[in-house]
């Protein structure tokens, strides 16, 4: 082959693409300055420079003793090149809802095997089956969207156990990789609901996989522990009726365990509604009551039942990790009663617990909720994202229409000394946005309503939900059009946006019976008085597009009459704000007033720790 990948023939459609070439040589003997030859007829008319590019068929002109590439479309192919890498780099589509399936892997085989030599011929060496692969979510300080890769997220399986007594390697667990400010939440299905509640506990199958190979660990141990017993004084009638016994032992406890299986419900570990150490997730009895009056066991709208979810987790700092499928365990290979049941024929029964426990399954309802220092709130076309490109890093889109912000972004402002304040821009508010009126978001509303998980009523208006990114903010920045480019009055803006935040953070869109007994007492129980305290954060508020007011304006001190009625209005509405934390600035055309602005901005969000 040379480097055209087509040896002495002519280039075939196979071979059509030429990878990191930096040079080309004969087509016929390879060699970079063509010497006539009675094997080569061939001579280089042209060198390129082509690294990854497609070659196709008819870029080669075949004369008589001769080849050359066409450089007019080596030139087209190297400024394609060109122009994408120029290219903006795609920002990841933002997403703030998602759902996903995770499962644990399952657990390997547990191995029936028996010596064949020797001494300890016939004697049992079945392995036992490694643990099936975790799945986590862990969160990235890197990421900002929930825009995952995948909705199915599944553990490696566990290896199975060989002859020898060898153990099969345990499951890789699996990392999900999500944004800071991922609020958990395991959906229970009807499945779930019917277990705690039904009476129909033998038609479970699978349900008590997890029980049974806890039990299968003590009996492994116990078995293990056994082994040092002697050979010498074993006894096969002995040994019969021991299996017997066992094997009724073995069935009692597992009447037992399918009886008491509410018991797995323990009210004492039961608070939090987290994973216990035992690896099973618990349900506070209240929280499972509350779920069957809801939607009523007995109505049979399965569809229903399945929107049930429970509180997991608030991973609100980075490089924190909740397990959320926990791997099966390995089958148990016969060597645990290699002492116990010498004849193969009793060791064989241990096929029955051979199997692998299976790896847990959970559905989950991710929800983000952006972790920012400032919040940005005004009116579309106020100017908050120009405000955003001019302070951080941050490349929102820009645009003189209204609502170009759909989703929420988030900037860092940087100081000298390392400080960081993450900024957030929303999308704009308008009157009426506490009660769900707006357009910001809109698009991923109606997925929002349209999915069986999620309890909204897609006959409500959506609501505002991207006003829960502001939720965690610390400090609150309202920003208005002061030259009321739109037709609007800057002054009734500000009174509108702190009447919509008051409606929000009070009633308006938050809804208590949305949130289950165990969020309410848990993680969440902060985010509900952060979103109460609301109108009492450090807010600034700005008076952008001050450039197209002229200092010496017609209308004597203009830009300070402004100021002054935005203050007037800030105090009406109850915003808490100073006096001297109003200012005016030019976020999109001149700059003006920005370097104070980060002053300001810094001691608001550092007076809110
Ligand atoms: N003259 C002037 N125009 C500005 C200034 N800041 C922003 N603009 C213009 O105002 C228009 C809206 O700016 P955006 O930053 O997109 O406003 P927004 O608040 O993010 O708007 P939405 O995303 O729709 O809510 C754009 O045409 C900007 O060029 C400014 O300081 N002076
Ligand atoms: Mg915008």
């Amino acid at each position: 082959m040379n480097r055209l990948g087509g040896g002495r023939t002519a280039p075939s459609a196979a071979c059509r693409v030429v990878t990191g070439v930096t040079r080309l040589g004969c087509y016929w003997c390879q060699r970079r300055t063509p010497r006539p030859s009675p094997t080569c007829q061939g001579s280089l008319t042209s060198r390129f420079q082509i690294t990854s590019s497609r070659i196709e068929d008819d870029d080669f002109a075949l004369g008589p003793g001769r080849w050359t590439i066409d450089p007019t479309k080596v030139a087209r192919l190297e400024r394609r090149k060109q122009r994408e890498k120029n290219k903006p780099r795609a920002q990841v589509p933002f997403k703030d809802r998602v759902k996903i399936k995770t499962r644990g892997g399952s657990g390997g085989k547990g191995s029936i095997s028996f010596h064949s030599l020797g001494s300890y011929k016939k004697r049992p060496c079945g392995g036992h089956g490694g643990k099936g692969g975790d799945v986590y979510l862990i969160t990235d300080s890197q990421l900002s969207s929930l825009k995952l890769e995948r909705h199915h997220y599944f553990g490696q399986d566990g290896g199975n156990g060989g002859k020898n007594g060898r153990n099969g390697r345990n499951g890789n667990d699996l990392h999900v990789r999500v944004p800071c400010g991922v609020v958990v939440r395991r959906v229970l299905d009807w499945d779930e609901l019917d277990v705690m509640y039904g009476d129909n506990l033998d038609d479970n199958d699978g349900q008590f996989e997890g029980l049974e190979s806890e039990a299968e660990d003590d009996e492994r141990s116990e078995g293990e522990d056994e082994q040092d017993e002697s050979f010498d004084s074993f006894d096969p009638a002995q040994s019969e009726q021991d299996f017997e016994e066992y094997y009724e032992a073995l069935q009692s406890s597992k009447k037992h365990r399918k009886q008491s299986s509410e018991v797995e419900i323990d009210k004492e570990l039961v608070n939090s509604g987290v994973r216990a150490d035992d690896g099973m997730y618990h349900w506070s009895s209240s929280d499972l009551e509350m779920a069957s009056t809801a939607y009523g066991l007995d109505d049979g709208d399965e569809s229903r039942m399945s929107r049930h979810a429970v509180f997991v987790a608030d991973l609100d700092q980075p490089n924190t990790r909740v397990l959320v499928a926990g791997g099966g365990k390995g089958g148990v290979g016969n060597q645990a009663y290699a002492s116990r049941h010498y004849f193969s024929g009793m060791a064989a029964n241990a096929a029955k617990k051979a199997a692998p426990g299976p790896g847990e399954l959970s559905y989950l309802e991710l929800e983000l909720k952006l972790i920012a220092d400032a919040g940005l709130v005004g009116f579309p076309n106020a100017g908050k994202s120009s405000l955003l490109s001019a302070m951080s890093r941050a490349t929102p889109k820009i645009a003189s229409y209204p609502f170009t912000t759909l989703h929420p972004l988030v900037g860092t402002v940087q100081y000298n000394d390392g400080f960081n304040v993450v900024m957030a821009d929303v999308p704009g508010l308008i009157d009426g946005a506490a009660e769900g009126r707006g357009k910001g978001y809109v698009q991923g509303l109606c997925s929002i309503t349209d999915d069986l998980f999620f309890s909204r009523d897609s006959s409500n208006l959506p609501r505002m939900e991207f006003l829960r990114h502001i939720e965690r903010t610390k400090a609150l920045v309202y920003i208005v059009d002061a030259a009321g480019v739109d037709g609007r009055c800057p002054v009734n803006d500000l009174r509108i946006l702190g009447k919509e935040l008051r409606e929000y953070g009070s009633s308006g869109v938050f809804h208590p019976e949305d949130e289950t007994e165990v969020e309410r007492n848990s993680g969440d129980d902060e985010i509900r008085r952060r979103r109460i305290e609301i109108m009492n954060r450090p807010s600034l508020i700005l008076a952008n597009k001050m450039d197209l007011i002229p200092k010496e304006d017609t209308v004597v001190g203009r830009r300070e009459e402004i100021l002054y009625e935005l203050s007037q209005a800030a105090d009406e509405v109850g915003i808490a704000c100073a006096s001297d934390d109003i200012l005016g600035i030019s976020a999109g055309v001149s700059g003006e007033g920005l370097q104070i602005l980060s002053k300001k901005l810094r001691s608001a969000v550092e007076g809110a720790k």
